[in-house]
């Protein structure tokens, strides 16, 4: 295991917890304390004890030193807070305390509240005052009030709540990991994509991040020059060749490259991995090497790289790279993956950073090549779909970014899934490579040659595919489809995949239908779609989302999770509470993108 490769400068988020009490002393205040106290611990425990970093570590909590009865406690806190790094907030309280004295100001840091259900003393109260404090300022906050009333003397944490406590924990800490970290552009904008004309605006305003922009010609120089490891380079390549078998040329014998020409690529495009990654996140080895400034790299949280066309007209396609750096493995063993998108769509690559932080797992990129009705399969196969599949299903197809992790050969309890890193066993990479053949580029779409990875992802994982749009005059969309990967017959499945270019990944999707709206059936899902890109993310990860687009102000035009789960800050209701769709477009639209006007 090696978790050295989430390795971006800013050191990690933490999550701090402030307990809250009614600052009387002489009675109130002292037959308080511990309870008070006891909830802050009982909430750093459960989150420390469930959620992770991108590098496999336990999240860190930070409870205040003392409770925090007015504001002198409140500004010590928020002082002890911003020297340990505390990236996102959780207010806790048992009582009435004094809501606007107390609450956290700082507008950029996630915040929520737990206030406890028991009537012996009113901590309900406080909730609903301090969040009417809260939306009175404009600094939406997320309250969290159990369902079932609770023991004055009970320490537990109800399970209504823990759900509630760790989806907004989850979603605050996406937004304080990204904040401050790149995007690197490799490139510019691929064959036209609007998602890959990268938008600082949007970047800047909505994500707090910042944009790095190269062009496709520090490959060629660092190549040239010889800029990269060497030492690994040769490790690399041996481990490629023992590891990646290359698969079927496709190309007809006159377009097809030599052996010697196919040999030249492999080392190309081993190279062009190594240099992404220096890219992105640095290396100390080139700067023992001489290469000081190229040792920094973009501090790049995600990525992208333009290829088509200038590149691959001329050089090796970028696929090896992206689904590689996408990956959970390489050479250097089992890591954390690296975010890149194919074609340099950034939009697609913030929908695959959001899927990541929220899950630590690789993602899968892809086009959202085909709606295959029932009827339509049958004409061409004479054959019927059936179970999850019986609606119809769409064929997610793209070469280069689909992470291997995407093959669907790790698993739990038998089940097929995708992993954080640090769950994933040396057998299951073998098994993800093993399941990967490397296809030769077709040369009339990449005359520059390289290798395409083809895979078929196995059925029967629940998965989230989900894009960011820009729309303009409104600013950015979220969009958000859970369903499941499917297995189709291997006739059924040869048939659809030769109609389109086989050396490439295939995922056979089937969003789980709601009967209205977008997900009426699964036409609708395609055609709703406001893109060429998907990001595919393992397990039904909507709730998340929606949780994580309200902190920065994206609005939610499209998304089949069940209502009982949408998890918004409070002041959403205050913008009608009978369509949650309308109100949420009020809500962003009214409190703004989370660091400035975009
Ligand atoms: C080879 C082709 O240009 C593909 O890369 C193209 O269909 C796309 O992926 C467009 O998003
Ligand atoms: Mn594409």
């Amino acid at each position: 295991m090696n978790n050295t490769s989430f390795r971006l400068i800013g050191s990690l988020p933490k999550i701090g917890i402030r307990p809250i009490i009614d600052g009387r002393r002489k009675g109130v205040r002292e037959a308080l304390e511990d309870q008070t106290m006891g909830m802050a611990k009982a909430v750093a425990q459960l989150l420390s004890e469930n959620l992770k970093y991108p590098n496999g570590q336990p999240v860190e909590c930070v409870i205040a030193d003392t409770t925090i009865g007015g504001v002198a406690e409140a500004a010590r806190c928020a002082e002890k807070f911003a020297r340990e790094g505390v990236g996102v907030s959780i207010s806790v309280t048992p009582c009435w305390c004094y809501g606007s004295e107390t609450i956290d100001m700082d507008p950029y840091i996630p915040k929520a509240i737990w206030g406890f259900n028991g009537t012996e003393r009113p901590g309900a109260v406080y909730l609903a005052a301090a969040l009417a404090g809260h939306s009175q300022k404009g600094l939406p906050a997320f309250g969290i009030y159990g369902r079932d009333v609770q023991d004055a003397t009970d320490r537990s944490i109800p399970e209504d709540v823990k759900e509630k406590l760790m989806r907004f924990a989850r979603a605050g800490l996406a937004v304080a990991l990204m904040r401050g970290k790149s995007y690197l552009s490799m490139g510019s904008v691929s064959m036209g994509i609007a998602g890959s004309i990268v938008n600082s605006d949007f970047f800047e305003s909505y994500l707090g991040m910042r944009n790095e922009y190269v062009d496709m010609s520090e490959f060629t120089r660092r190549i040239d020059e010889e800029i990269y490891d060497k030492d690994e380079f040769e490790r690399a390549l041996k481990w490629v060749k023992e590891n990646c078998k290359e698969g079927k040329d496709n190309n007809s014998p006159a377009m097809q490259s030599s052996r010697q020409r196919k040999d030249w690529e492999w080392e190309f495009v081993v190279k062009m991995t190594m240099i992404a990654r220096d890219l992105m996140v640095g290396n100390e080895r080139l700067a023992e090497l001489g290469y000081v400034e190229e040792a920094q790299g973009h501090n790049a949280i995600a990525a992208g790289f333009q290829g088509q066309r200038q590149w691959t007209d001329h050089f090796p396609n970028g696929d090896f790279m992206e689904a590689m750096l996408n990956s959970s493995f390489d050479w250097n063993g089992i890591r954390a993956p690296y975010i890149m998108a194919t074609e340099n769509d950034s939009l697609n690559g913030v929908a695959m950073l959001f899927g990541y932080l929220l899950t630590n797992t690789a993602q899968i990129f892809a086009d959202v090549r085909t709606y295959w009705s029932p009827d339509a399969v049958k004409r061409v196969t004479g054959k019927e779909l059936t179970g999850i599949a019986e609606n119809g299903i769409i064929h997610l197809i793209n070469s280069g970014a689909a992470a291997l992790d995407g093959t669907g050969q790790q698993s739990r309890n038998g089940e097929p899934v995708m992993k954080p890193f640090w769950e994933i066993t040396e057998d299951e990479a073998k098994k993800c490579l093993d399941a990967t053949s490397w296809r030769p580029a077709i040369r009339e779409y990449f005359r520059g040659g390289g290798f395409s990875s083809n895979f078929l992802t196995k059925g029967g994982m629940p998965v989230t595919m989900m894009r960011v749009n820009i729309i303009k005059g409104l600013g950015p969309v979220l969009q958000i489809a859970e369903g499941y990967t499917v297995d189709l017959p291997e006739d059924v499945h040869n048939i659809l995949d030769k109609r389109t270019d086989p050396t490439w990944p295939t995922t056979w999707f089937a969003p789980r239908l709601t009967g209205s709206s977008a997900f009426r059936d699964v036409y609708s899902v395609m055609n709703n779609w406001g893109a060429n890109h998907g990001a595919i993310s393992y397990g039904h990860i909507g709730a998340d989302l929606i949780t994580l687009a309200s902190i920065l102000r994206i609005p939610v035009c499209m998304h089949n999770v069940p209502e009982e789960k949408i998890f918004r800050p409070s002041a959403w209701g205050a913008f009608g509470t009978k369509d949650l769709e309308g109100a949420d477009y009020r809500a962003c639209k009214n409190f703004g993108p989370l660091y400035g006007k975009f």
